[in-house]
């Protein structure tokens, strides 16, 4: 992606307030040429101080030149708070813009792919990205109009006094430049990325080693843990210092270049004068020796302008990356479903696009039944469950809901139908009224308690300082895995959907809460589909029917009696679970 594209994209997104950016360079340029104006004055009071030396009170004019050169200097500033004004409001604008726009297609993409990609990663793209941009635009490309201005305006100044000093001036001034672009080019562009990918390594590094610290203690892992950490700051230290030596040269004889005007302008002026000085030439060289350090300061302006387009070069590519993932497609002939059967035709999904996770799977689940997916890890039974509320399509096959493929129902209509309890099912910073309300954004406050009473929480609130209205995670306010897991069913049930995906549901609830949690999900799921990812082959007994699921395909099917009567896999992990049970009751009476 080029500089200029990417400049134009950013004022695309600006809409009607690129009007805003445009006139802030204007107004930047136009303060940096004002700017330049004192200097005028400050040659005049200095030439009429040589003039009238040491008879100063024939010096009428200064107090005047003064003056001017205060009042331009003050206009120069004003102008240039002008144009602050509005480059940050073009700015905030744009950023507004493209936090809006990558939200909007974020909500677009599979949940499934979302979920992969990590909430953390996608706020980071956002974020920083669009605060990019903010900076940029609101500052950098602002200054960088007046940093162009400046040279253009000292060229005048500088040819108007003394051509000869003013092309000794800008002698270094061309060398700083080619130097320059010797920094700037689509290697060091290449690097810039290098850089912040080593620096995005070691920040996810950094945010998993604090993250597995409990497990990493708890199994006595910590070297092997910080050894990964560690190996990302090594992988970044070296780029660094690789870096920034490959820039130490053109560095050193950049900033002695832009910085050694003056020493130009003086081995100049000597061999200048070796005829005679006049006061005038006198005059203009120590004038140019006082003017030449603005080229530099500009020089440097400009340079650290070809870095900031850089970043920003990188974080447009970065946010391109999330906008150019392909969304669901929304139908255009919308289909609503009869009722909540569920059924797959078979169906295949690949996560990479190589290997089959599902591999033609079929099953049909009359409305209103319960059926259990049970198999070994890793054989597909949660991307099959995730099918079916669409966290991704599959490459072939259908899914049904009520007899309308998935991708015939609205997206909206969809998520209405059907409704997950997770393992450990996330509750918000908010009231245990709020946090169920999500259900059901326009339940009333009696319809949340029934559902809470029905979802067995009501020890719970009675604990509670401020029953229904406590928030989850002030101070001392903590709810165990099993009772937030209750409320979180309170939830599920407020949204009443017709297809429930229960996933390993009870799996952490501790003894005390089980039967309660039990009981919720009962009285949750009366009169629905669910599907029930289980593991703990004690809770598949009574279903309609039962999947076993096994490298992609159903490996067997049918109720817990004709499975085990088949003698098959669901029969063998059966005895293998009644041994465990077993084996954990007899620990138990010893
Ligand atoms: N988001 C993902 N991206 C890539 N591969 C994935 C993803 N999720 C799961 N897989 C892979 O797909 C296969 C099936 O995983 P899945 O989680 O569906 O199995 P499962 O039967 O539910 O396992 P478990 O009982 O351990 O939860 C596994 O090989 C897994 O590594």
């Amino acid at each position: 992606m080029k500089k200029q594209s990417n400049l134009s994209r950013l004022l695309q997104i600006a809409g009607n307030h690129k009007y805003l950016t445009r006139a802030s360079w204007v107004l930047s340029a136009v303060s940096a040429l004002i700017a330049l104006v004192p200097y005028y004055y400050i040659w005049l009071v200095m030439k009429e101080v040589l003039e009238t030396a040491p008879a100063f009170s024939r010096a009428r004019n200064l107090p005047h030149n003064g003056w001017m050169a205060v009042l331009f200097a003050v206009i120069a500033v004003l102008v240039y708070i002008a144009g602050l004004m509005c480059s940050h409001l073009g700015a905030f604008r744009i950023a507004t813009n493209l936090r809006i726009q990558a939200m909007e297609h974020i909500v677009k993409l599979p949940l499934g792919l979302a979920e992969r990609i990590g909430s953390g990663k996608l706020r980071k793209i956002v974020n920083e990205s669009s605060a990019a941009t903010e900076t940029y635009l609101a500052h950098q490309l602002p200054d960088r109009a007046g940093a162009i201005a400046t040279p253009c305006g000292l060229l005048v100044l500088l040819f108007v006094f003394d051509w000869r000093l003013g092309l000794l001036s800008l002698a270094p001034v061309l060398l700083g430049f080619l130097i320059m672009m010797t920094m700037t080019g689509s290697r060091m562009q290449q690097k810039m990325k290098e850089y912040q990918n080593a620096l995005d390594d070691m920040s996810n590094e950094a945010v998993e080693y604090v993250r597995g610290i409990p497990v990493v203690k708890t199994f006595g892992q910590t070297i092997f843990s910080f050894k990964k950490f560690k190996g990302s700051i090594d992988r970044y230290k070296t780029w660094v210092i690789a870096y920034t030596k490959e820039l130490r040269t053109p560095m050193m004889l950049y900033t002695a270049a832009i910085n050694g005007v003056f020493a130009f302008l003086i081995a100049g002026g000597l061999l200048l004068t070796q005829k005679g000085v006049t006061p005038e030439f006198l005059l203009n060289l120590i004038f140019y020796i006082i003017i030449t350090p603005i080229i530099s300061v500009a020089l440097t302006k400009i340079m650290f302008q070809s870095e900031n387009a850089m970043i920003v070069d990188d974080a447009l590519q970065r946010i391109g990356s999330v906008l150019n993932l392909d969304p669901l497609k929304e139908t255009d002939h919308p289909q609503h479903p009869e009722n909540g059967s569920v059924e797959l035709q078979n169906v295949s999904f690949s996560y990479d696009g190589e290997k089959d996770v599902l591999k033609g799977v079929s099953l049909s689940i009359p409305a209103g039944r319960t059926v259990a997916l049970v198999g070994p890890s890793g054989g597909g039974k949660t991307t099959l469950a995730n099918l079916i509320s669409r966290f991704f399509d599959p490459q072939s096959g259908v899914v049904k809901i009520g007899g309308v493929d998935v991708r015939s129902i609205p997206k909206e209509e969809l998520m209405d139908t059907v409704a997950f309890v997770f393992q450990n099912s996330r509750l918000i910073k908010a009231s245990i009224l709020e946090n169920v309300r999500m259900g059901k954004p326009d339940a009333t406050r009696e319809e949340i308690l029934a559902a809470l009473q029905n979802a067995q929480c009501d020890d719970i609130i009675e604990k509670l300082p401020n029953g229904v209205d406590t928030v989850i995670g002030t101070k001392g306010v903590y709810l165990s895995g099993g009772e937030q897991q209750r409320i979180a069913i309170a939830r599920v049930m407020l949204k009443n959907a017709p297809v429930l995906i229960l996933d390993e549901a009870t799996a952490f609830a501790d003894p005390d809460n089980e039967t309660r949690v039990q009981a919720a999900l009962s009285n949750l799921s009366r009169g629905k589909t669910v599907i029930m990812i289980a593991h703990r082959l004690s809770t598949v007994v009574g279903v309609d029917k039962i999947y076993v699921v096994k490298d992609g395909q159903i490996a067997e099917s049918g109720s817990s009696r004709e499975l085990l009567a088949q003698g098959g896999l669901f029969s063998r992990m059966w005895q293998n679970y009644q041994t465990s049970v077993r084996w954990k009751v007899a620990k138990e009476v010893q």
